[in-house]
């Protein structure tokens, strides 16, 4: 019987593991990096802002009032020096400063009669004009290689002068769904189980920044049509394959034969976490990876938080997902040599435990915010700080 690993150290191992294997970065156009990774660190191809750039509608103005009006700045222009003082030139916010200004008088705060202007600048905290480079002087790194690309990056990528952006691809990934028992359509009975997983997770993998490319269910309970399975998989391009069922060793369990059969090595077998156990991940000859997620629905979601947001999170060169905390608003218990995870929901800043958490139920899943974690050996006391593992929600990881 194989020993299970610490939950801490599984999620440590399936990163490496993704780690060591990550793909190279490829150019992508910004409008389409949303939700992948940067590969490199993102240096302002620029200083930003790039010309010192007029923050209001109003008068650049150089030296003493009043100023002689000798021209004009719009946005998009670019500025002639201001040569001489007692001159000033309209400018409208975005417009480029020219050089020799001294001061920017607001619009509202100026006086124009006969081509002359007189006016006060304002001596707020907030100056009426943005000094060249003061963001970010070219060159600077402004974010690290493995930031997920949010619309803030893409934003801040344009703005910054780029026009593609080196990326880590979406990971390629297929769900099997294995089990003779389950119906794809109406309302069980009589030894037939819906099928929950078939519909819920490639949505769970895509929300995980994922382009799913093959799905296939239910898949009969032989181990020829599990190494099919497999097999249609890797041929249609997936990276991480996630299989749901069959972890164990009951008689119409396939999948430790399957893989034992196309040659794969576990990088994880079986876990100290309860519920969700008998959750693995295995590599292939050919470098994809095999997890193994166990059937009952509520441990299936154990493991894809558990091993595949690590293994993701490693083939797209991002960090190990750091977990955040939370104050536990009652007693948890403990799992004893096993990490618990305990379903949460959250209300006033505080994690409070969910009913109907059996490993086969997704009624308290389905309202939880995420998994409190409770050591190994230990136990969740009401007012004490837990880890927290969060659902994925609409955001990406
Ligand atoms: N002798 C032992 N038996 C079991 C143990 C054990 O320690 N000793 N552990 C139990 C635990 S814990 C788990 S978890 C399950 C894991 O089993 P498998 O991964 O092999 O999954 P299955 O046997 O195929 O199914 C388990 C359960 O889940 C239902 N199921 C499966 N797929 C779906 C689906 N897509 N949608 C809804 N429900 C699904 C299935 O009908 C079973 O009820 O093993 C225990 N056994
Ligand atoms: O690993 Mo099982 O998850 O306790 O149902």
């Amino acid at each position: 019987m194989t020993l299970p690993i610490a939950w801490a150290a599984a999620r440590e191992a399936v990163f490496e593991a993704g780690s060591a294997v990550a793909p190279g970065p490829v150019p992508v156009p910004l409008v389409e990096s949303d939700g992948l990774t940067l590969a490199e660190p993102l240096v302002t191809l620029t200083d930003l802002p790039a010309f010192p750039t007029s923050s209001v509608d109003g008068w650049a103005a150089r030296g003493p009032a009043p100023w002689r009006i000798v021209g004009r700045v719009l946005a998009g222009d670019t500025a002639k020096p201001l040569a001489v003082d007692g001159t000033c030139v309209e400018i409208a916010t975005g417009g480029m400063v020219p050089d020799g200004t001294t001061a920017i008088v607001r619009v509202e705060d100026s006086v124009t009669t006969d081509g002359m202007v007189t006016g006060e600048p304002r001596r707020g905290k907030i100056p009426d004009w943005r000094r060249r480079g003061e963001e970010a002087a070219a060159g600077e790194e402004l974010l690290p290689a493995g930031t997920p690309i949010t619309p803030g990056v893409i934003g801040l990528a344009a703005s910054c002068g780029y026009d593609t952006l080196s990326c880590r691809p979406a990971p390629r990934t297929a769900l099997l769904v294995f089990g003779d028992e389950l119906l794809t359509a109406g309302v069980p009975g009589d030894g037939r189980v819906r099928d929950a997983l078939g519909p819920a997770l490639p949505s769970w993998l895509r929300r995980a920044g994922t382009d799913v490319v093959r799905v296939r269910g239910p898949v009969a309970d032989t181990l020829e049509d599990h190494v099919a399975a497999l097999r249609s998989a890797i041929d249609a391009g997936a990276q991480v394959i996630c299989t749901t069922g069959g972890t164990m060793h009951g008689p119409v369990d396939h999948l430790h034969p399957a893989l034992a059969e196309l040659g794969a090595r576990y990088v994880v077998n079986t876990v100290a976490v309860r519920p969700g156990f008998p959750m693995l991940v295995a590599q292939l000859p050919g470098g994809q990876f095999v997890a193994g997620l166990p059937g009952n629905p509520q441990s299936t979601f154990v493991a894809l938080v558990s091993l595949v947001l690590p293994l993701l999170a490693g083939l797209t060169g991002r960090p190990l997902p750091t977990l955040g905390t939370v104050t536990l608003g009652a007693d948890v218990p403990g799992r004893g040599d096993f990490t618990h995870l305990a379903l949460v929901t959250l209300a006033d800043g505080r994690a409070h435990p969910v009913a109907h958490v059996g490993s086969s139920m997704l009624r308290g899943l389905a309202r939880s915010a995420g998994f409190a974690v409770i050591p190994p050996g230990a136990e969740g006391h009401e007012g004490t700080v837990a880890q927290l593992v969060p659902l994925l929600d609409g955001d990406r990881p």
